[in-house]
């Protein structure tokens, strides 16, 4: 399989800290790949990175064989990579139903000139939206509370319309960071299932940070061990588990 995501020697430090350093990783299309490593190995500095919400020092970023390097999140968003769930930015007085509505920048109905001398296409766009966001919700499993306000969902039902989002822009990449932190064991599994048929049925690719192992081991293959700022080790959760630099890794810091 091709990579979609490659990361080239990338280089990365704040003031004299050297938090990326010389790191270079390959996402193959149609993955769901684990990024694990002890506190403060760099992974979510390196998310930030290949996101386009942090500039890098040196290296390089391509994503599907096209050069990224530097180029803004908003633009790599509209490309179909992006990073979702640090934490779930739900608009709280707005509907389920509305926060999937409200994803695609390019409606007509956003552009006045539309508005007032196509009325007919903005509106046909509004359906199409609706349509889809309907899709989605039945997807996610969110059917019953779609019209419930997003502020009053529970974490996990957050997260899976973040994941819902994401349908919405037909990504092909995203970047899941802790999407387990804070949600109960029921909604976890529906998250799990969700990101298993993105991945089976519209072709995903993830790369996924977690520090919960066992969701690693369910959904991860392969696995890259992030440590001070390099990859360490990279294979199934079954050969990083047994790799004793890792282990090394994990027993001086707190198991990520
Ligand atoms: N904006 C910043 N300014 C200065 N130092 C930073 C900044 N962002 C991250 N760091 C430092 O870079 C190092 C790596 O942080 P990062 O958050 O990327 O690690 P991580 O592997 O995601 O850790 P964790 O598992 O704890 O979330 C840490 O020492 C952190 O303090």
């Amino acid at each position: 399989m091709a990579a979609i995501i490659d990361v080239r020697h990338v280089h990365k430090a704040f003031g004299g800290l050297k938090v990326i350093d010389d790191c270079s990783i390959r996402v193959e299309e149609g993955s769901i790949t684990g990024l694990i490593g002890p506190n403060g190995a760099g992974k979510s500095t390196l998310f930030n990175i290949i996101a386009g919400a942090l500039p890098l020092d040196s290296g390089q970023v391509l994503f599907d064989g096209e050069d990224i390097t530097g180029l803004p999140a908003n633009t790599l968003f509209h490309k179909g990579l992006l990073r979702t769930f640090q934490i779930a930015h739900e608009f709280s007085q707005l509907t389920a139903l509305e926060n999937l509505m409200m994803v695609p920048s390019s409606q007509a109905g956003e552009s006045l000139f539309d508005a007032w001398f196509k009325p007919g296409l903005v509106r046909r766009q509004e359906d199409e939206v609706r349509r889809k966001a309907l899709e989605v919700v039945d997807f996610i499993g969110l059917h019953q509370v779609r019209n419930e306000l997003a502020g009053n969902l529970s974490g996990g039902q957050k997260k899976l319309l973040e994941l819902g989002r994401t349908m919405m822009t037909d990504a092909r990449v995203v970047l899941l960071d802790e999407i387990g932190a804070g949600v109960n064991r029921t909604l976890l599994g529906d998250l799990i299932g969700n990101i298993e048929r993105l991945n089976r049925e519209l072709g995903y690719t993830f790369l996924v940070i977690e520090h919960d192992m066992d969701m690693i081991a369910r959904l991860c293959d392969p696995v890259i061990v992030l440590a001070q700022g390099s990859v360490m080790v990279e294979g199934s959760i079954d050969e990083i588990r047994n790799d004793p630099r890792v282990i090394e890794a994990y027993f001086g810091s707190s198991v990520a």
